[in-house]
């Protein structure tokens, strides 16, 4: 490890964000009461322009009128680039009680942007003597907010997680494709004039990945548009994973569970995790550094990767 130590990511669960239209309110029960860790009331692009004033008011009232449980409720405010953001902060932190857990920004491009919304949420926190600090999630789904991915996540104390949003990013970056994550046909390598399809939101994940986990943040995996598809789903999520992201997005209730199941370590990964570290606890008591479980190598970082795994399970289960 560098002398500049890495902070620790919120210890809470994160597997399954579940999204719905502010606009909806016939939404927000099944919300409520859905498996997800983490409700996102929008106000941005599932909300159409004529319906933000109702959908803000619709939010405001959700809020307090719904029993969201012990979810983490977070609201996603439109973007810096249009009239209606600055609304959005105001009402929310001026009329939302404190149940209200996160803001979510999208589009951000720079730190700059976040500085911008931690200003205004520090000013009326205090004019209203909000008691609960506001935490603050982000999505990176431009160009700009690749390019700046690390600034980003070192751009307020009040940052514990970030999302790719695969569809605006993929507009913002012109790639050729109306997919919203997942397998790309168009993507592919050729070997003995066979396609082998490769995965183009890989460097966007590992980016972020390194961003958060150079910062103490989150990284989650944003939304899989086709959800007639669970296996094209379960895939792109194994791929996150993998990749050290902690959960996704749902945009439709037949995702949450998928996502739950992906992001919930396995009982046989959490018992060759244990038995990993016993066998490292025996190598230690033997003055060594390095052993050998199941015929392969294991030595100290084999420890800080089990743990990983352990510590997730731990922290889901509560
Ligand atoms: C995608 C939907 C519009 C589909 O809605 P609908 O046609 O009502 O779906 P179904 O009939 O299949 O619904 C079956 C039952 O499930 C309930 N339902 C539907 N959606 C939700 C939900 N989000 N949460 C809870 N429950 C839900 C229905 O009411 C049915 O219930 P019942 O009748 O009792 O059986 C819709 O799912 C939807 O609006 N999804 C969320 C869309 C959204 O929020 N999008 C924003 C996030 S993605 C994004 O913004 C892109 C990103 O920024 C990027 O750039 O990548
Ligand atoms: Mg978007």
């Amino acid at each position: 490890m560098s002398f500049r130590l890495q902070p620790a990511a919120p210890a809470r669960p994160n597997r399954c964000q579940l999204f719905g239209p502010g606009s909806r309110t016939a939404l927000f029960e099944k919300m409520a009461s859905s498996a997800a860790d983490v409700i996102n009331l929008d106000l941005e692009d599932s909300v159409a322009p004529t319906d933000k004033d109702q959908a803000r008011a619709n939010v405001i009232a959700a809020i307090s009128d719904v029993d969201w449980g012990t979810k983490t409720l977070s609201v996603r405010i439109n973007g810096l680039d249009t009239p209606w953001w600055y609304r959005d902060v105001v009402d929310l932190l001026e009329q939302a009680d404190e149940r209200l857990d996160q803001i979510m920004i999208p589009k951000v491009g720079c730190a700059g942007d976040i500085y911008a919304v931690d200003a205004l949420v520090t000013a009326i926190e205090a004019a209203k003597g909000r008691s609960k600090k506001i935490d603050f999630e982000v999505i990176i789904e431009s160009a700009a907010g690749i390019a700046h991915v690390e600034e980003i996540a070192a751009a307020s104390p009040r940052l514990v997680a970030m999302s790719l949003g695969a569809a605006d990013f993929a507009a913002s970056m012109g790639m050729q494709t109306t997919g919203i994550g997942g397998t790309q046909e168009n993507y592919y390598m050729i070997r003995d004039g066979q396609k082998h399809w490769s995965d183009p939101w890989h460097w966007a994940h590992t980016a972020i990945v390194a961003a958060c986990r150079t910062h103490g943040v989150l990284p989650v995996d944003g939304p899989f548009g086709d959800f007639s598809d669970d296996e094209g789903f379960r895939a792109q999520a194994r791929r996150s994973a993998t990749l050290g992201m902690v959960g996704k997005w749902a945009i439709h209730p037949k995702q949450i569970a998928l996502a739950n199941e992906v992001f919930t370590p396995s009982d046989e990964a959490v018992a060759e995790a244990r038995e990993i570290l016993a066998a490292m606890e025996q190598a230690k008591a033997n003055g060594e550094g390095a052993t050998v479980y199941k015929g392969r190598l294991v030595d100290i970082a084999s420890i800080k990767q089990a743990e990983v795994i352990v510590h997730q399970s731990e922290m889901i289960a509560g």
